[in-house]
């Protein structure tokens, strides 16, 4: 495909996902149907497509509409790129620019229009992270690199790079745990590798990776997962320490593959329904609770334009009830253990000032915040405990 005709397929793809369709799904679809795309040209598309949704308010600014075509003519001056070499009279081209077109577009004016930040929610972010607000949502503006979570419990991270090397995908050491690594070269051949065949990586962000490894975990110990979903924490977790491990998820369909992967990973998890889960008391129980999802923007940038105030309040109350529904859960000298991968402080520290003032006999052990402008996705971990502070 020529440049232009990569630019014209993203067109019609954003007009589809602005006009409501999962980005995921529509780009497969476009996939399936368009036999004559090779690899090259589906990951320059998929590139095209997601830039344009991280930065679609100021790309829209630049461009005079918030449609596909304002999209990637934003792009166009964005990067300084002459658009009549891609909008032009040629074969799959987009059309060419319109007299409206041409005149229309501006720079993006204020804070939240030139970091695209929704605007009900830039003074939130702000009044979050207060200096660090502008560098992490630019950070969300920009494509998140691939991260690795050696299996620890198989092999140690210098093995896990010279096994990768071999498959031609060349990792760094990340600083955020000491199971992680950064992939600098061959990201595209991670899933078709041996290590990663083999059950010796996995694909997981750092700063997921550095939340397992924060926990206090320990050879023995009972643990649940209660918000399970795909199982990356629950792997990160049985990596770290030989644990009777459960995992459970108010939608089960999410813990589909979590069976073989555990399998992959050479450890043994139990998956529980609500009931099952309720008949025993842990040592740790870990809430990675649905969340804003804000820390992985970068990855995830349509929910950065769908989330609205409504349903922050919504996560809100569900995050407050499942908190209370399984500090009753764990045992007396265990940990309750809650996470987000969110960077509002209202999902965050507040949600947990909430709980311990419906609850004071909880005690916060300790908080862990990971930003994306630091390299990881945005991250939080509160550890709770029942015993009282010191003398
Ligand atoms: C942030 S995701 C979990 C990600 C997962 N821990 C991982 O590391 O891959 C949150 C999960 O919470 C689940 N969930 C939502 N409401 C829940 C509830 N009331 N009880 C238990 N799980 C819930 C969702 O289905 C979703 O899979």
């Amino acid at each position: 495909m020529t440049p232009a005709a990569r630019v014209q397929a993203a067109i019609e793809i954003l007009d589809e996902i602005l006009a409501g369709a999962p980005a995921e799904r529509t780009l497969t679809r476009w996939a399936r149907r368009s036999r004559y795309a090779g690899s090259k040209d589906r990951a320059a598309l998929r590139d095209l497509v997601f830039d344009a949704l991280r930065c679609r308010r100021s790309l829209a600014a630049l461009g005079g509409a918030e449609t596909g075509r304002g999209l990637m003519l934003g792009a166009c001056r964005r990067d300084g790129v002459d658009p009549d070499t891609i909008f032009q009279n040629a074969r799959y081209a987009p059309a060419p620019l319109t007299s409206a077109e041409r005149a229309a577009g501006r720079q993006p004016e204020t804070a939240a229009e030139r970091l695209d930040i929704p605007d009900w929610l830039w003074p939130r972010l702000v009044a979050s992270l207060h200096d660090r607000a502008a560098p992490v949502a630019q950070a969300l503006r920009s494509r998140a690199p691939v991260h690795l979570r050696v299996n620890v419990a198989r092999c140690g991270r210098d093995a896990a790079m010279a096994v990768l090397a071999e498959d031609g995908v060349h990792c760094i050491p990340h600083p955020a745990s000491s199971a992680a690594l950064e992939v600098v070269r061959g990201s595209r051949r991670v899933s078709s590798s041996r290590a990663y065949r083999d059950g010796l990586v996995e694909l997981q962000d750092a700063g997921s990776q550095a939340i397992a490894e924060a926990l206090p975990l320990r050879d023995g110990m009972r643990v649940l997962d209660y918000c399970a979903g795909g199982g990356g924490k629950t792997l990160a977790m049985a990596a770290r320490a030989r644990l009777d491990l459960f995992a459970h998820d108010a939608a089960p369909s999410r813990m589909k593959n979590l069976p073989q992967r555990a399998e992959r990973a050479g450890v043994s998890v139990k998956i529980v329904d609500a009931a099952e889960a309720r008949r025993h008391r842990y040592d740790l129980v870990l809430c990675d609770v649905p969340c804003t999802g804000s820390g992985a923007w970068r990855r995830a940038p349509e929910g950065k334009w769908r989330l609205g105030p409504d349903r922050l309040q919504t996560l809100l109350r569900t995050q407050a009830g499942i908190l209370d529904e399984t500090a009753v859960l764990v045992a007396p000298d265990g940990t309750l253990a809650y996470a987000t991968c969110s960077v509002l402080q209202e999902e965050n520290h507040a949600q947990i000032a909430a709980f311990r003032q419906r609850e004071p006999g909880w005690t916060l052990r300790g908080e862990y915040h990971w930003l994306p402008d630091a390299g990881t996705d945005g991250f939080y971990l509160a550890l709770l405990t029942r015993q009282p502070d010191g003398p």
